[in-house]
């Protein structure tokens, strides 16, 4: 892929942030610690739609960020035509040319895409200067969210349509034009095997796929003429959309030009219905084909389908080869953001020591995970069996095999024995330096469809899915709770609550 955001937008993408980032960069600069070494943490706290699990993504479009994060002259000259209330310039002179000398430096880790994950896993962790990590917050966030979202919609509606395919037709429907090819890709990532997005197909390397409208039927003077036009531009891509007028009256005709097509050595690719029953309507529909001699017709159907009309019209027998699906998949439409957040959560010292950092709140879902943090993964032959989230400053006394929920700790497990593991976050920058060799977009794909067959079934079903042990390893859990305790419940621990030793 070549950049994508400046084959999209041609201009620096630097600016794409929340102001507070930028006022905040000011404020460690003029306090002398945009320097100071700083650990952040990317992650999220539900799965999306009730879903047990995420399908995580959106690195690369990350890195062809991180790629490009400079300032140019023309965000700086924008910078200096900022004014505070009393209408003076809010950032000096020499913090400009801070910016302008600025170059990325951070070290990157990060999960790769396509990888199933849970919440309060970090998906990508970054270090270095605090200025740095603060201002990329925003855009991580605004990336990783969207892709991981629609990744994860789309590898939903690929598990109950499967075998037949998905393809994703949501561009028209999108939130904008980064909405729809951001979408197209991550739907891809997800398991839909191509998009009617041919700009995502240019860019990305995605198939694409298309029928036709019920303009071009509209366009002509009957149906039936309609059908023989587009068989003749096109005879190699004869899909036809018979439910203009009367979808089993549209088929009869699709057979009709099936049959002019055979004449001329040439097959016809089938019919799609976009209205009505569509269980009964494709049954119907079936008969008609095989009984004309079509048994390899297939049968496309779309009109605002999710997961659950699919499943559903699945449990009915519905004869559907290939679905399409645009708005529910490419908006998520029931769930339009995944929520994924960005913390601090260690910095050094000015004497170089690592102290860590946590946010308090009365939510337990909300308090941050403290330290610098891997995700382990304990697997069996065919399954992956358990997450645990420690921290790698305490990672040769990880003895321990307790996990523990970080909003519940009364919900704990052991991980099983004799399990192998493989720690999720690999390195992606060192120093500033891309160190990551960045898989082809179909090795991604290929790499969801092996995740998700190592999920027990009953973490992967739609309803109610059964939850995959994630949690915290014991001893940052115990940290966690002691640096909790620390700063909210002083007398707690002077009263002795159990287990809140700190060795770390
Ligand atoms: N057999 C079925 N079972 C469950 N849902 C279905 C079935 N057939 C169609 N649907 C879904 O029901 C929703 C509404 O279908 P409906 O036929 O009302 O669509 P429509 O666009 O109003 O059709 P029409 O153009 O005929 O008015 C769509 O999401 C469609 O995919
Ligand atoms: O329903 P979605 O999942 O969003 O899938 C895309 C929809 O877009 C098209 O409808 P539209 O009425 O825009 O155009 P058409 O004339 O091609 O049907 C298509 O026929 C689908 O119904
Ligand atoms: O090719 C199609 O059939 C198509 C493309 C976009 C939206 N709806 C349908």
């Amino acid at each position: 892929m070549n950049s994508f955001f400046q084959t999209v937008y041609k201009s620096s993408l630097t600016l794409l942030t929340d102001f507070y980032q930028l006022t905040m960069a000011y404020g460690y600069w003029k306090s002398g610690i945009s320097e100071r070494e700083s650990v952040f943490h990317l992650y999220f706290r539900k799965n999306p739609f009730n879903s047990g699990f995420t399908l995580n993504s959106g690195l690369e479009l990350a890195i062809d960020y991180l790629n490009q994060f400079r300032f140019t002259d023309d965000d700086l000259a924008y910078l200096r035509t900022i004014k505070g209330a009393d209408d003076l310039v809010l950032f000096e002179e020499e913090f400009i040319t801070y910016l302008k000398n600025m170059s990325f430096s951070c070290n990157v880790d990060a999960i790769p895409e396509g990888t199933v994950v849970f919440p309060y896993e970090p998906l990508l962790r970054i270090s270095g200067p605090l200025l740095q990590c603060q201002l990329l917050e925003t855009p991580l966030l605004n990336i990783i969210n969207f892709h991981s979202l629609i990744s994860t919609k789309a590898a939903r509606v690929v598990s109950v349509a499967g075998p037949s395919q998905v393809l994703e037709f949501g561009l028209r429907r999108a939130q904008g034009v980064d909405g729809g090819l951001s979408a197209s890709r991550a739907a891809f990532i997800g398991g839909c095997v191509a998009t009617s997005n041919t700009l995502a197909g240019k860019i990305f390397g995605i198939p694409v796929r298309g029928t036709h409208s019920h303009s071009w039927v509209m366009a002509f003077d009957s149906e039936i003429e309609s059908f023989f036009a587009f068989a003749r531009a096109m005879p190699n891509n004869t899909i036809f959309l018979v439910d203009t007028y009367n979808s089993l009256e549209g088929v009869k005709k699709a057979i009709e030009v099936a049959n002019w097509l055979k004449t001329q050595g040439k097959k016809m690719g089938g019919i799609r219905l976009d209205s009505g029953d569509l269980a009964y309507l494709s049954i119907e529909a079936r008969k008609l084909l095989d009984k004309a001699g079509y048994p390899d017709a297939v049968i496309v159907a779309s009109n605002d389908l999710d997961e659950n009309v699919i499943a559903s019209l699945k449990e009915q027998g519905a004869q559907i080869a290939v679905w399409g699906v645009g708005t529910q998949l490419v908006t998520a439409f029931d769930q339009p953001a995944l929520g994924a957040v960005y913390k601090i959560s260690a910095i050094k010292s000015s004497t170089g020591i690592w102290e860590h950092r946590i946010k308090l709140s009365e939510q337990s879902m909300k308090i941050s995970t403290p330290g610098i943090l891997q995700v382990r993964r304990f697997f069996n032959k065919s399954l992956f069996e358990a997450d645990m989230i420690y921290d790698i400053l305490n990672s040769d006394k990880l003895k321990s095999s307790m996990i523990i929920d970080p909003e519940d700790f009364t919900r704990f497990c052991k991980i099983p024995k004799n399990c192998d593991y493989e720690d999720l976050l690999v390195p992606v920058y060192r120093d500033g330096k891309l160190v990551y060799s960045l898989p082809k977009l179909s090795e991604i794909r290929e790499r969801t469809f092996i995740q998700l067959r190592r999920l027990h079934a009953s973490i992967r079903r739609l309803m109610n899915p059964h939850h995959y042990p994630a949690g915290l390893e014991k001893k940052l859990h115990d940290y966690k709770l002691n640096l909790i305790y620390k700063f909210k419940k002083k007398d707690l621990i002077d009263q002795g609550t159990p287990d809140l030793s700190i060795d770390m």
